[in-house]
């Protein structure tokens, strides 16, 4: 078979990396005797999800090593701290998944070819949250 004979279809790219964290909360607006009420810890694994209609060379919507200041970031102000004690609202999965696709915006979006389209946040094994950019 002539594999030069493939056409490629037309469509968009997505990428995905995933970071990790430890880090300490507790829920306090929950019921009293909720089990998230209590102080306790999570290894947290963010995943940034970029899109590009397009790739730049080699073949990239954004090479995976320019996301590096994002995994920093977590590492300098996120892991292994209290998140009370950096965060100014209560840390569910959803406010960190917003917060952490804010901060990308901010700091990376402007330096990759990609567009951030949503960070997803996994506080355990079976528990997501994912915070969806609107598109402009
Ligand atoms: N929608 C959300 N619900 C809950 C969040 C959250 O961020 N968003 N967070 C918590 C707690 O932080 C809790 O530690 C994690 O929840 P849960 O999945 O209930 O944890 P378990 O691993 O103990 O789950 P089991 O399946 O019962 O073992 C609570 N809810
Ligand atoms: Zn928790």
């Amino acid at each position: 078979m002539d594999l030069r004979s493939i056409l490629l279809p037309p469509g968009t790219f997505t990428i995905g990396k995933k970071f990790d964290f430890e880090a300490g909360h507790r829920l306090a607006g929950l019921a009293p005797g909720h089990k998230c009420a209590r102080q306790h810890g999570h290894s947290y694994e963010v995943e940034v999800i970029l899109t590009a209609p397009t790739l730049e060379n080699p073949g990239f919507v954004t090479d995976f090593g320019l996301l590096g200041p994002f995994k920093a970031f977590l590492d300098t102000e996120l892991d292994h701290r209290d998140l009370h004690e950096i965060l100014p609202f209560e840390p569910t999965s959803e406010r960190l998944a917003q917060f952490l696709a804010g901060w990308f915006i901010q700091h990376l979006q402007p330096k990759v070819h990609g567009r951030l389209v949503a960070v997803i946040v996994r506080e355990t094994r079976s528990s997501w949250a994912r915070f969806h950019m609107e598109e402009r």
